[in-house]
């Protein structure tokens, strides 16, 4: 498949003809250094994913992808060429384990808020050491509860795009709490997440997770979870957490997590051992 392909000491483009959409060419810039007219730099304005590798392999990656692509058409940002972005993961991978960090931004533009015209994103990706989970695997998380709230936005509902203040201040208060991780509600008070997981609770052995159609982020193992397992999606408050007989988090790079304790309450990790119990993770 022909690929146009030409380099300069900062970035890479490729054209490929046969790859079009109803916006054009599906052009991606892989940039190495940001530049500071790069839009996610100015304004956030992106997506990102975080990727685990375990034995040289990229796990859940058409889930990472699938995320992209549909968060990208949610933002209006140009269609980039798919192949060639799984292509780059790919190469990207120098260890049997560590964290493959794919960031795309609308690209690079002039001054404005508006998205007009920017028809060319960047990608960035870069590479992590795995943060070592073990301990919180056998032992447990503690959670509390943040008094941080999240805003209901269902236009950037589940979306893991480049707007993570409201992360950032979580895990400012989740640092001074004494806790593991914190549970953070949006304004209604309805349960959305924990500082950067997704979280899952049971009662009376069927399993639940907050839906995220007005804050929170979709995450991929989350979605991996669900697609194994019988998950009910509803809204949930902090009784149902109260009440709940088990509590897991999960996210891409920690798998699944039991919750040992919550505000206080001793909950059951054998359950989320169960439930867990034979799916790949
Ligand atoms: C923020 C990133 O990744 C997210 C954050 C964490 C974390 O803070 O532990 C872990 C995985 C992701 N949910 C990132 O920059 O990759």
């Amino acid at each position: 498949m022909l690929a146009l392909h030409f380099q300069t000491h900062r970035f890479q483009a490729y054209f490929r003809p046969e790859f079009s959409t109803p916006f054009g060419l599906a052009l991606m810039l892989y940039v190495q250094t940001p530049d500071t007219t790069d839009r996610s730099f100015q304004y956030g304005d992106g997506l990102f994913t975080t990727i685990k590798v375990k034995d040289g392999k990229v796990m859940l990656w058409n889930l990472h992808l699938q995320r992209l692509v549909s968060g990208a058409k949610a933002l209006l940002i140009h269609a980039f060429d798919t192949d060639e972005l799984t292509h780059r993961v790919q190469q990207a991978i120098s260890a049997s384990e560590q964290v493959i960090k794919v960031l795309i931004s609308r690209g690079q533009a002039g001054r404005g808020y508006s998205p007009q015209g920017i028809d060319v994103p960047c990608c960035y990706i870069s590479t992590a050491t795995l943060p070592d989970y073990s301990l919180w695997q056998q032992q447990g998380l503690r959670l509390g509860i943040a008094d941080f709230k999240l805003a209901q936005q269902p236009a950037l509902a589940g979306l893991k795009h480049n707007n993570r203040l409201e992360q950032v201040l979580i895990k400012a208060e989740l640092a001074q709490s004494g806790f593991d991780e914190l549970v953070v509600f949006d304004q209604s008070g309805a349960v959305i997440e924990v500082s950067a997981a997704n979280l899952m609770f049971s009662k009376n052995g069927q399993w639940f997770t907050p839906k995220l159609d007005q804050a929170g982020i979709n995450g991929v193992m989350r979605q991996h979870l669900m697609s194994q397992r019988q998950v009910t999606e509803a809204r949930y408050s902090l009784a149902d957490l109260q009440q709940a007989d088990a509590l897991l988090i999960c996210n891409a790079l920690m798998g699944v997590v039991p919750v040992t304790e919550f505000a206080g309450q001793t909950k059951d990790m054998e359950l989320v051992r169960q439930f867990v119990c034979g799916v790949e993770l």
